[in-house]
């Protein structure tokens, strides 16, 4: 999963609060890019997650012999034909896009198109023969949710997986770190370059053509600081720049998991600081996924996604970071409780608007006003 274009596709007024999602602008603001076999190979050629859906399948072939899989999602097939290397009899691999097409073509390539059956559509909309004893996708966004595409897998759970049937991945954890960074006063400069910019244009237009722009000078300090400041920034940290305990924020069990409980994320969290004399700059999100199999049907071996900073390189996913401004001088001993609110954006249901209210504790006894800050996940 990696980028995603902005753009509007939902519009309120759904049952149950829930948006409707025009499916056509969809299709032009989300799944469009998965067409193109370039951004596949993006996702292919990053090790971390080839590496653990790899073993998760091969270490686990027992949950894949002679079973029948729904791949959601499948795009270049991949998924699918691991699966049926792992010996399934049977894999339904769902792509909405034309990389069907491709997928059906290195099923055949690959020797499996007898095993492997793609089939071009989204997976609420198909219809299959038989229900599955695995579901495999890799549905992960930015930060998990973006994209809210296990939406779909949910939907395809709730109506293709036998009862005894298992999930890859099972499940799902979003973290919460504080972290010191240099991006916020990065993105400051380029603020002020951008406002600059914009003073030079107010004047040369009143002295050019006679209209005074100022009165849109408030509108576009907003515009661009919610671009350069309220966004968060796509990162892969050290593990240097985490300057104290991280939180689990959210849990998910996939395979009980329903949309209402991902449509919404809240959390309350205390976060230690564990570095004396560290500027608290920023908060850094990410995820892991694990494939434990289920309580009836546990793996063989346990495996794990981990999109956490790392010394030795990182995800395509790396994390998120989000600015703290004011940031805020802590030392060891100190603690930052922090409330995380998470919805999707109104314009856009596959892109997040969050809310983060952070209070220093010192380890001394003095407590600093909260502070309350927006953020988007674009
Ligand atoms: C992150 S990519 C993963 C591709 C491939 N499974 C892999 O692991 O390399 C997700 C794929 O799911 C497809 N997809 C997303 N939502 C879908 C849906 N509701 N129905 C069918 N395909 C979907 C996208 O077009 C995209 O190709």
């Amino acid at each position: 999963m990696a980028s995603l274009p902005n753009g509007a596709a939902a519009a309120a007024g759904g049952p149950s609060g829930a948006p409707v999602v025009d499916k056509e602008v969809d299709f032009a603001n989300y799944f469009c890019t998965y067409a193109y076999l370039y951004h596949q190979k993006e996702m292919l050629c990053d090790r971390v997650r080839m590496d653990a859906y790899h073993s998760a399948v091969f270490r686990n072939a027992h949950h894949f012999r002679g079973k029948v899989v729904l791949d959601v999602g499948t795009g270049s097939g991949i998924l699918a034909i691991w699966s049926a290397q792992a010996g399934a009899r049977k894999v339904y691999a769902v792509e909405a896009t034309n990389m069907a097409e491709h997928a059906r073509e290195l099923a055949r390539a690959n020797g499996v198109q007898d095993i492997v059956e793609v089939i071009q559509g989204t997976v609420e909309d198909i219809e299959l023969p038989e229900k599955v004893d695995v579901i495999i996708s890799e549905w992960m966004g930015y930060f998990l949710l973006r994209e809210s595409m296990f939406d779909s897998v949910i939907c395809a759970r709730d109506r293709w997986l036998k009862p005894d049937g298992v999930m890859y991945p099972s499940h799902a954890r979003m973290w919460l770190a504080p972290i010191r960074t240099g991006l916020g006063d990065k993105k400051m400069e380029d603020l002020d370059i951008a406002m600059d910019d914009w003073g030079q244009f107010v004047g040369e237009t009143q002295a050019y053509y006679g209209v005074n722009m100022n009165a849109l000078t408030k509108a576009y300090r907003a515009e661009h600081e919610k671009y350069y400041l309220k966004s968060s920034i796509w990162n892969n940290l050290h593990p240097n720049q985490v300057i104290g305990k991280a939180a689990v924020i959210k849990e998910m069990d996939c395979l009980t998991a329903t949309v209402d409980e991902i449509r919404e994320v809240r959390a309350q969290v205390m976060l230690p600081i564990s570095l004396d004399g560290a500027r608290l700059a920023a908060l850094a999100g990410w995820f892991d996924v694990h494939f434990r199999g289920s309580k009836q049907n546990p793996a063989a071996e346990e495996v794990m996604l981990n999109t956490a900073p790392d010394e030795n390189g990182g995800t395509h996913w790396g994390q998120q970071v989000f600015l703290l401004t004011p940031s805020l001088s802590v030392s060891k001993g100190d603690n930052v409780k922090v409330s995380f609110s998470m919805v999707r954006s109104k314009e856009n249901h596959r892109l997040m608007d969050m809310e983060f209210t952070y209070e220093l504790h010192e380890f001394s006894g003095k407590q600093h006003p909260a502070v309350t800050t927006k953020m988007y996940l674009e």
